[in-house]
């Protein structure tokens, strides 16, 4: 009964502690992410608290048992001979000072045990997650080398965790069994002295024994106790960390005309904090435009939308919306006005309509398919067996690229953002879906401030300003109309008549 009990308990904790640590992972900043391998955070929320909670199962089952049986063995002793169990109460400081030394050493081997493992789940988590790629390489036999490298030391380190475990053991239970040797001493001269019937001596040795199977048991409960110590410090140290940028929390504005304004701005990411990407970076985009931008690869664009969706804060200066800091707006609130359409948008592996309706949880059936007209992606949607209830994304079914832009349309379209994010697609769609896109996007980008990081020639002719970045990095070499760029001759209208590389 009282298996089944803990069983029910230790389930609930754990599930409680996942939720806990899933949602502590979800809620960091991007910085974490940049430095943290995501299967390796998977790994976390599955094997820590699995750890965790077969303890807990354990040392609730088995160490109530334990504990209470050296408490009773140790009263019986004390009742039998307190001057005996007083000689021997001093082999107890050797015992805790081993407890204490050993122990530390044993938890930071454990943690270090861990953090071995994890990678190596990180290892096989990357290869799966990038089948295509390892496939396309034929790079199979090499990803299994490098997880049984991997998984190797993994193991060496287990290996030696569980020899230390082992030897941890043994050493406390030779001090254990000393105990005998010390009543032998102490109880025989006890014997010779006429304060002890040799009966007593006898029943009191039978009684060390039993005193001595529950240390035992108990220091076996130890040494689990610290792998379960480290796995729970892990778990802890993320539930506990709070984000440099917190989800929740500061102004909102009661209507928004989506102006734009960078100013001043340097920055350089957290993970690589040396190289300067932007260096007083000005920018201002009146509300209703459509700015692109444009550039050399890793000169800085994507880096650019990244600190207008504050994934990142900048060093120095300042993203203003509408006038205000965007350090001062409600980070959630501030990302539901802009709308994002990556490159190659991520589908969820769900239906087509919850794929749609992630841009606005609450939308109709009916707003769904509405917004799917809009986006060019109601006809191919209807020609699916299972029309929008079809499943996409990781285990569904394929989509071609363009058809998961149109998704991701649909979605923005739905979500109705003030400010549009276009990261455009660098590889070209065949004409007729590329037709699709472009006359979806056009409908989508009607009426919003729109910064597009672009590639396509049309989308750069058509903006109403031009940023072109370049190296130096973080520096906007040019800026105008295409008109106007054209007509300075400088390095926009080289890159059009001579394809020179800026
Ligand atoms: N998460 C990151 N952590 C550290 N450095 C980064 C990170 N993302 C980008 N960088 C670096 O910042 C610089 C600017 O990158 P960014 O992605 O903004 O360029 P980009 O112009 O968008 O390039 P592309 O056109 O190739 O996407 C590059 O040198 C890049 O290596």
């Amino acid at each position: 009964m009282h298996i089944s009990l803990v069983g029910v308990l230790g389930e609930r904790m754990a599930a409680r502690l996942r939720v806990r640590l899933y949602s502590a992972l979800i809620h960091q900043d991007m910085a974490f992410f940049d430095i943290s391998k995501s299967s390796e955070l998977v790994a976390r929320v599955a094997t820590d608290v699995q750890e965790f909670k077969h303890t807990f199962k354990q040392c609730v089952t088995q160490g109530l048992r334990a504990m209470t049986e050296v408490t009773g063995s140790v009263l019986h002793l004390l009742h039998l001979s307190p001057s005996l169990t007083l000689a021997l109460g001093i082999s107890m400081p050797a015992l805790y000072l081993i407890g204490t030394f050993y122990g530390a050493y044993l938890r930071r081997l454990s943690r270090h045990a861990k953090e071995v493992e994890s990678t190596s789940m990180g290892t096989a988590g990357e290869g799966l997650g990038n089948v295509r790629t390892v496939k396309a390489y034929a790079a199979e036999d090499r990803e299994v080398e490098l997880f049984q490298a991997a998984a190797e030391r993994a193991a060496k380190t287990n290996t030696k965790l569980a020899f230390h475990i082992g030897l941890f053991r043994g050493v406390t239970s030779t001090s254990i069994g000393s105990m005998i040797l010390i009543v032998l001493y102490y109880g025989g001269a006890q014997v010779a002295m006429g304060h002890m019937e040799p009966g007593e001596l006898m029943s009191y040795l039978m009684a060390t024994q039993a005193a001595q199977r529950s240390l035992a048991s108990l220091g076996v409960l130890v040494g689990q106790y610290i792998k379960a110590k480290a796995a729970a410090q892990r778990v802890f140290e993320f539930i506990h960390r709070t984000p440099l940028i917190p989800t929740r929390g500061g102004q909102t504005l009661p209507s928004l005309r989506g102006e734009i304004e960078f100013s001043k701005v340097a920055f350089a990411y957290p993970a690589r904090a040396d190289q300067v990407v932007l260096n007083n970076f000005n920018l201002a985009v009146p509300a209703g435009t459509v700015v692109a931008l444009c550039g050399s690869s890793g000169s800085g664009k994507t880096t650019v939308v990244s600190l207008l969706e504050r994934f990142y804060d900048p060093r120095f200066g300042k993203v203003l919306l509408d006038g205000v800091n965007i350090r001062d707006l409600d980070p959630t609130w501030l990302r539901e006005q802009i709308g994002y359409i990556a490159q190659q948008p991520a589908l969820f592996s769900s239906s087509i309509r919850e794929n749609i309706r992630y841009g606005r949880p609450d939308a109709t059936d009916e707003e769904v398919e509405e917004a799917a007209k809009l986006a060019n992606a109601h006809e191919f949607i209807s020609h699916f067996p299972s029309g929008y209830e079809t499943v996409v994304g990781e285990r569904g079914t394929a989509l071609s690229g363009g058809q998961r832009q149109r998704i991701a349309i649909a979605a923005a379209i739905l979500k109705n953002p003030r400010v549009l994010i276009l990261d455009e697609a660098t590889s070209a769609l065949d004409n007729q879906s590329e037709r699709l896109v472009q006359e979806a996007l056009d409908r989508l980008m009607k009426g919003r401030t729109v910064l597009v990081i672009a590639h396509r020639l049309t989308t750069i002719q058509n903006a109403d300003l031009i940023v072109l970045m370049g190296k130096p990095q973080g520096k906007i070499l040019e800026m105008g109309t295409h008109a106007q760029l054209m007509a300075r001759r400088g390095a926009y209208y080289k890159l059009h008549h001579v394809g020179a590389d800026i």
